[in-house]
């Protein structure tokens, strides 16, 4: 597959990688300074770019019909209008807040937890998320899908960075070091504690699942998920 690269940051070149060794062949990397975008060259277009840059990229190549994946995180506010254009254009769309294959299943075990608590009042529930120090949104993308996953099958209505209310699910967002992303979901009562906790190692996990996503796209036309790609 031709594959363009729109961000050619620590996840683009973590992609070109991935993609490379799949036998991929990468004909563009756009960045912040490009001029000239040649979409005619491009069998689908891999965004990992800033907030402020997604919602741009994503227009464009569904405009230029080229299916587009996005993992760019805190651009969400422009989510409802990528959907209404990809569906007007015909195009193909995905993005995920996550593309590693383990927080994917992680997502499923965290809504089958919170179906299970859910008439348990006597645990509160909270998320801590951990990043390094040059990530740019909080809370993460991830820990806001953990969120909404909590809140569809519980009475929590809202998630709140640091302390909630009633009804709020607080999230604490930490940024160490390095560190590649670390999300904990923790109910807690006054007798125990039980959390789930997902870690990845590097960024080698959601290269590998946004390279898997695009070639689950090409050919396909709508608006999908990490959950259709996996079929979970
Ligand atoms: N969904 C997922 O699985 C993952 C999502 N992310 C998200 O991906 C995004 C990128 O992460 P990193 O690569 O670590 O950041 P980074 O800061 O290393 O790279 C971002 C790149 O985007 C470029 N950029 C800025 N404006 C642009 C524009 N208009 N068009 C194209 N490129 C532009 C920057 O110059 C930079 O090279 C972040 O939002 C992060 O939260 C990161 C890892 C996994
Ligand atoms: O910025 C990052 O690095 C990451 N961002 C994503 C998020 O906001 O959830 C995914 C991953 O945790 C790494």
């Amino acid at each position: 597959m031709k594959i363009a690269l729109f961000g050619y940051g620590k996840m683009g070149k973590m992609i070109e990688q991935v993609a490379q060794q799949r036998g991929h062949t990468i004909v563009a990397k756009v960045d912040v300074d490009t001029i000239d975008i040649d979409f005619s060259s491009m069998d689908v277009a891999i965004d990992f770019s800033m907030p402020d840059a997604a919602f741009g990229n994503i227009s464009n190549c569904i405009e230029n019909n080229v299916p587009i994946i996005s993992g760019t995180t805190g651009w969400l506010q422009n989510y409802d209008k990528a959907i209404a254009l990809c569906n007007e254009k015909r195009g193909a769309f995905i993005y995920a807040s996550n593309f590693s294959l383990g927080v994917n299943v992680f997502f499923e075990l965290n809504s089958y937890l919170a179906k299970m608590m859910k008439n348990l009042e006597q645990y509160e529930v909270s998320m801590e998320e951990i990043h390094h120090t040059q990530k740019l949104d909080a809370p993460s993308g991830t820990a806001i899908t953990l969120a909404k996953g909590v809140i569809e099958h519980t009475n929590y209505e809202h998630w709140k960075l640091d302390e909630g209310k009633e009804k709020e699910i607080p999230i604490t967002s930490k940024r160490i070091g390095v560190t590649p992303g670390t999300h904990t979901v923790v109910y807690n009562s006054k007798v125990d504690t039980i959390d789930i906790k997902h870690t990845a190692h590097n960024r080698e996990g959601f290269a590998h699942g946004a390279v898997i996503a695009a070639e689950w796209l090409v050919g396909k036309t709508g608006v999908f998920s990490m959950k259709d790609v996996l079929g979970l």
